[in-house]
């Protein structure tokens, strides 16, 4: 085992069994109500230090009561127990929650502020297909709604194309996500704005109506122009964010495979640690698989692959990633000065370590694999090619620890006078201040090695 780990990634027959999805328990949807109302019960309780104190913790001593926000962190006591009464009597006297329910209801209510703009936008969209065109119908000089439901779509397509555009030219590419979630959010309060305007000028055209006076459609301009603007802001956002968390079919299966990939990540680093010499709850211990983020690539066909690339050489961050990728090819490990390819196997999962931070519109995250167990394991250099057979997709699972005043160094039951420590001690905030493990250079690492064996 310690020997396959040398060779940078390993391929790790793992089936993923969609008959294992039929066995999950289902989500209870309305435990939020349930959720919330205990941990409101249970304000006054303190917070414990342990995770055993918490109900039906689904992983023994590791806690995951993620999303980690401050602002929801007092949901979590719905699931402690108290120390008056059993767990089943809590449970039985609805007192009590289970940590997979309180994260579930975690995961919702990070939602809702989304959630409740994207119903004022579609409100205010379907209303504005509708309704606006309705009313112009009924005032003066209706004719020419025509040119004012085209000057609407001119202005949709233009501020769509300019701040696409203004975004992927000027905003830096690790910034580039919190500005579309920006652009979105304007997009949000300008439906708020037109709901507004549209407003005041139907009661204006009822009160005129009521004096048998009649209105001119021109008053439409302004609630036209803001649908347009609205339109072009927020409409890909919705779309996209939509796709990524509501549809109903992929739910069951994302929650299956996410608990897949932490039951893999616990055999996983048992296995490390074996490799490694250590108690097999060592890696586990020391928070490698405190934090898992999924990550979906995909690649579109290329007609011209060697002209561009897929993704450029780089490590990946955290300690391991653990990657699914269909049957079209294209990832590569670099190894001993030469690019080898990692051929697809059907049913196999693909497992990298890793060293490396990446930016990402969170925080910035990485611990060292390769560091922490003294160069023993290498973390791989890899990129993946481009391709004219098809597009491609792939599925990595990031194991890390986003804990910035956490420290790590090589770990001490692997050190001895033969092989004595090559990094020092850092934390997640020191990667963060070094330039050249910010830019993920290839040598980075090198940079970090204790002064007396670098060069
Ligand atoms: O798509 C792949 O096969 C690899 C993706 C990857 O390297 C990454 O997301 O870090
Ligand atoms: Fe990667």
């Amino acid at each position: 085992m310690g020997e396959d780990f040398h060779v940078h990634i390993v391929v790790y027959g793992g089936q993923f069994d969609p008959a294992v999805v039929g066995q999950m328990p289902p989500v209870d949807r309305f435990a939020i109500i349930q959720v919330v109302k205990t941990s409101l019960k249970k304000k006054h309780l303190n917070y414990p230090l342990s995770p055993e104190q918490f109900f039906s913790n689904d992983d023994g001593n590791v806690l995951r009561l993620s999303p980690r926000i401050k602002l929801l962190r007092w949901i979590d006591k719905a699931a402690i127990i108290e120390t008056s009464s059993t767990s089943k009597e809590q449970k039985e006297a609805g007192t009590l929650c289970t940590v997979a329910q309180v994260r579930e209801s975690k995961y919702l209510l990070k939602l809702l502020p989304l959630w409740s703009s994207f119903i004022v936008f579609g409100l205010v969209l379907s209303a504005g297909n509708t309704f606006f065109p309705e009313q112009g119908a009924r005032m003066i000089s209706q004719r020419y709604l025509i040119f004012l439901l085209t000057f609407e779509a001119i202005i949709r397509a233009t501020i769509s194309y300019l701040s696409k555009k203004l975004i992927s030219k000027f905003v830096p590419e690790t910034k580039q996500r919190q500005a579309q979630v920006l652009r979105t959010f304007i997009g949000t309060v300008m439906s708020t704005v037109c709901c507004v305007v549209a407003w005041r000028v139907e009661v204006r055209r009822l009160e005129k109506r009521k004096q048998s006076e009649n209105m001119s459609m021109f008053w439409l301009v302004p609630q036209f122009c803001l649908l347009g603007l609205m339109e072009g802001l927020a409409l890909h956002g919705c779309d996209e964010y939509s796709s990524s968390h509501f549809p109903e079919r992929m739910e069951e299966i994302m929650i299956t495979y996410n608990n897949l990939m932490w039951k893999t990540g616990d055999t996983l680093f048992e296995l490390l640690s074996e490799a490694l010499g250590l108690d097999p709850n060592y890696l586990k211990d020391i928070g490698c698989v405190e934090e898992m983020t999924i990550g979906n690539s995909y690649y579109p066909e290329c007609p011209q692959p060697e002209l561009s690339i897929g993704i450029a050489t780089h490590s990946d961050p955290g300690f391991v990633t653990v990657l699914i990728q269909d049957q079209i090819g294209g990832l590569q490990v670099f190894h001993e000065d030469q690019w080898f390819d990692i051929a697809p196997v059907p049913g196999a999962l693909v497992v990298n370590l890793g060293y490396m931070m990446q930016a990402s519109l969170i925080t910035n995250m990485f611990v060292f694999m390769q560091l922490i167990t003294n160069d023993k394991f290498k973390s791989a250099y890899h990129r993946v090619l481009s391709n004219k057979e098809g597009s491609r997709i792939s599925i990595g699972s990031f194991f890390m620890n986003n804990s910035c005043s956490r420290r790590y160094g090589p770990i001490k039951e692997l050190l001895s006078e033969v092989n004595p420590p090559l990094y020092p001690e850092i934390t997640l905030k020191d990667i963060y201040n070094n330039q050249s493990l910010k830019n993920n250079e290839l040598s980075a690492l090198d940079k970090l090695k204790l002064a007396s064996h670098s060069g």
